[in-house]
Protein backbone atom coordinates (compact mmCIF):
# COMPACT_ATOMS: atom_id res chain seq x y z
CA UNK A 1 0.00 0.00 0.00
CA UNK A 2 1.88 3.41 -0.90
CA UNK A 3 0.38 7.18 -1.71
CA UNK A 4 2.47 8.78 -4.25
CA UNK A 5 2.36 12.68 -3.66
CA UNK A 6 3.13 14.45 -7.00
CA UNK A 7 4.18 17.94 -6.68
CA UNK A 8 4.34 20.41 -9.84
CA UNK A 9 7.21 22.55 -8.78
CA UNK A 10 9.13 22.39 -5.57
CA UNK A 11 7.53 25.54 -4.51
CA UNK A 12 3.72 23.32 -3.83
CA UNK A 13 5.95 21.65 -0.73
CA UNK A 14 3.86 23.37 1.86
CA UNK A 15 0.85 22.09 0.53
CA UNK A 16 2.44 18.53 0.24
CA UNK A 17 3.82 18.77 4.06
CA UNK A 18 0.08 18.86 5.04
CA UNK A 19 -0.64 16.07 3.08
CA UNK A 20 2.07 14.30 4.63
CA UNK A 21 1.16 14.91 7.99
CA UNK A 22 -2.13 13.13 7.18
CA UNK A 23 -0.65 9.88 5.95
CA UNK A 24 1.48 9.73 8.53
CA UNK A 25 -0.87 10.53 11.18
CA UNK A 26 -2.27 7.11 9.44
CA UNK A 27 1.02 5.32 9.55
CA UNK A 28 0.56 5.25 5.51
CA UNK A 29 3.84 4.47 3.01
CA UNK A 30 4.20 7.36 0.23
CA UNK A 31 6.91 8.55 -1.63
CA UNK A 32 6.89 12.67 -2.70
CA UNK A 33 8.31 13.60 -5.99
CA UNK A 34 8.68 16.82 -8.21
CA UNK A 35 7.13 15.82 -11.68
CA UNK A 36 5.78 18.38 -13.86
CA UNK A 37 3.34 17.96 -16.90
CA UNK A 38 4.62 20.75 -18.73
CA UNK A 39 7.83 21.02 -17.90
CA UNK A 40 8.93 17.44 -17.79
CA UNK A 41 5.97 15.53 -19.69
CA UNK A 42 8.21 12.09 -20.32
CA UNK A 43 8.88 12.07 -16.81
CA UNK A 44 4.78 11.79 -16.03
CA UNK A 45 4.86 9.06 -18.35
CA UNK A 46 7.57 7.20 -16.98
CA UNK A 47 5.87 7.37 -13.19
CA UNK A 48 3.06 6.36 -14.32
CA UNK A 49 3.74 3.25 -16.28
CA UNK A 50 6.01 2.23 -12.60
CA UNK A 51 3.27 3.26 -10.57
CA UNK A 52 1.08 0.45 -9.84
CA UNK A 53 4.36 -1.76 -9.92
CA UNK A 54 5.45 0.25 -6.78
CA UNK A 55 3.00 -0.67 -4.98
CA UNK A 56 1.09 2.96 -5.49
CA UNK A 57 -2.69 2.82 -4.85
CA UNK A 58 -3.86 6.21 -4.63
CA UNK A 59 -2.01 9.42 -6.30
CA UNK A 60 -2.08 12.91 -5.31
CA UNK A 61 -1.23 15.76 -7.95
CA UNK A 62 -0.71 19.50 -6.38
CA UNK A 63 -0.04 21.65 -8.90
CA UNK A 64 -0.66 25.60 -9.37
CA UNK A 65 -1.39 28.23 -12.02
CA UNK A 66 -2.56 26.36 -15.41
CA UNK A 67 -2.63 22.88 -13.52
CA UNK A 68 -2.52 20.45 -15.47
CA UNK A 69 -0.74 17.55 -13.69
CA UNK A 70 -3.68 15.71 -11.90
CA UNK A 71 -5.62 15.72 -15.28
CA UNK A 72 -2.42 14.15 -17.21
CA UNK A 73 -1.50 11.61 -14.72
CA UNK A 74 -5.18 10.63 -14.01
CA UNK A 75 -5.39 10.11 -18.02
CA UNK A 76 -2.16 7.50 -18.37
CA UNK A 77 -3.62 6.07 -15.20
CA UNK A 78 -6.53 4.11 -14.17
CA UNK A 79 -5.38 4.50 -10.50
CA UNK A 80 -7.19 7.04 -8.59
CA UNK A 81 -6.32 10.97 -8.85
CA UNK A 82 -6.95 13.15 -6.12
CA UNK A 83 -6.08 16.78 -7.20
CA UNK A 84 -4.80 19.83 -5.27
CA UNK A 85 -5.05 23.11 -6.67
CA UNK A 86 -2.68 25.31 -5.18
CA UNK A 87 -3.26 28.97 -4.77
CA UNK A 88 0.79 30.17 -6.76
CA UNK A 89 -0.76 33.24 -8.74
CA UNK A 90 -1.81 36.19 -9.31
CA UNK A 91 -5.38 34.88 -9.92
CA UNK A 92 -5.98 33.42 -6.19
CA UNK A 93 -5.79 29.44 -7.01
CA UNK A 94 -8.94 30.06 -9.21
CA UNK A 95 -6.94 29.36 -11.66
CA UNK A 96 -5.47 26.26 -10.60
CA UNK A 97 -8.71 24.84 -9.34
CA UNK A 98 -10.68 25.65 -12.59
CA UNK A 99 -7.82 23.55 -14.51
CA UNK A 100 -7.74 20.84 -11.50
CA UNK A 101 -11.70 20.54 -11.34
CA UNK A 102 -12.91 21.08 -14.98
CA UNK A 103 -11.78 17.55 -16.49
CA UNK A 104 -13.57 16.09 -19.16
CA UNK A 105 -16.11 13.20 -18.89
CA UNK A 106 -14.30 9.82 -18.91
CA UNK A 107 -11.18 11.05 -16.74
CA UNK A 108 -12.12 12.04 -13.45
CA UNK A 109 -10.14 14.11 -10.71
CA UNK A 110 -11.21 14.11 -7.21
CA UNK A 111 -10.16 17.56 -6.75
CA UNK A 112 -10.08 18.93 -2.96
CA UNK A 113 -10.04 22.63 -1.83
CA UNK A 114 -7.33 25.49 -3.25
CA UNK A 115 -4.33 24.52 -1.12
CA UNK A 116 -6.38 21.73 0.49
CA UNK A 117 -3.48 19.39 1.41
CA UNK A 118 -5.26 17.90 4.69
CA UNK A 119 -8.33 16.86 3.12
CA UNK A 120 -6.53 14.94 0.29
CA UNK A 121 -4.51 12.87 2.92
CA UNK A 122 -7.45 12.13 4.06
CA UNK A 123 -9.56 11.48 0.95
CA UNK A 124 -6.71 9.05 0.00
CA UNK A 125 -7.21 7.35 3.45
CA UNK A 126 -10.66 6.90 3.28
CA UNK A 127 -10.23 5.40 -0.42
CA UNK A 128 -7.60 2.91 0.82
CA UNK A 129 -9.94 2.13 3.64
CA UNK A 130 -12.27 0.14 1.71
CA UNK A 131 -9.53 -2.40 1.28
CA UNK A 132 -7.82 -1.93 4.56
CA UNK A 133 -10.13 -2.51 7.60
CA UNK A 134 -7.12 -1.15 9.54
CA UNK A 135 -7.55 2.15 8.56
CA UNK A 136 -11.39 2.21 8.74
CA UNK A 137 -11.37 1.71 12.26
CA UNK A 138 -8.24 4.72 12.76
CA UNK A 139 -11.10 6.97 10.51
CA UNK A 140 -13.42 6.33 12.80
CA UNK A 141 -11.44 7.48 15.91
CA UNK A 142 -10.33 10.40 13.89
CA UNK A 143 -13.99 11.29 13.71
CA UNK A 144 -14.00 11.38 17.20
CA UNK A 145 -10.79 13.71 17.45
CA UNK A 146 -12.98 16.16 15.19
CA UNK A 147 -15.67 15.82 17.12
CA UNK A 148 -13.98 16.77 20.56
CA UNK A 149 -12.02 19.58 18.91
CA UNK A 150 -15.72 21.19 17.84
CA UNK A 151 -16.70 20.75 21.80
CA UNK A 152 -13.26 22.71 22.99
CA UNK A 153 -14.20 25.48 20.35
CA UNK A 154 -17.68 25.37 22.48
CA UNK A 155 -16.45 24.90 25.81
CA UNK A 156 -14.15 27.94 25.36
CA UNK A 157 -16.93 30.65 23.98
CA UNK A 158 -16.12 33.65 25.91
CA UNK A 159 -18.14 36.56 24.56
N1 LIG B 1 0.77 23.39 -13.05
C1 LIG B 1 2.04 23.04 -13.09
C2 LIG B 1 2.57 21.95 -13.81
C3 LIG B 1 1.77 20.97 -14.59
O1 LIG B 1 0.53 21.05 -14.57
O2 LIG B 1 2.39 20.11 -15.21
N2 LIG B 1 3.89 21.93 -13.61
C4 LIG B 1 4.18 22.94 -12.78
N3 LIG B 1 3.07 23.60 -12.47
C5 LIG B 1 2.89 24.66 -11.46
O3 LIG B 1 3.50 25.89 -11.73
C6 LIG B 1 3.53 26.59 -10.50
C7 LIG B 1 4.72 27.51 -10.47
O4 LIG B 1 5.90 26.74 -10.48
P1 LIG B 1 7.34 27.44 -10.31
O5 LIG B 1 7.31 28.14 -8.97
O6 LIG B 1 8.34 26.31 -10.35
O7 LIG B 1 7.50 28.39 -11.47
C8 LIG B 1 3.56 25.54 -9.39
O8 LIG B 1 2.45 25.71 -8.52
C9 LIG B 1 3.49 24.24 -10.15
O9 LIG B 1 2.67 23.27 -9.54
Amino acid sequence: MKVSVIMGSISDKEIAKKTIEILEKFNIEYEVKVISAHRTPDKAVEFVKDAEENNTEVIIAIAGKAAHLAGVLAGLSTLPVIGIPAKSSTMDGLDSLLSTVQMPKGVPVATVAINGGENAGLLAVQMLSLKYPKLKEALKEYKVELKKQVEEMNGSLNF
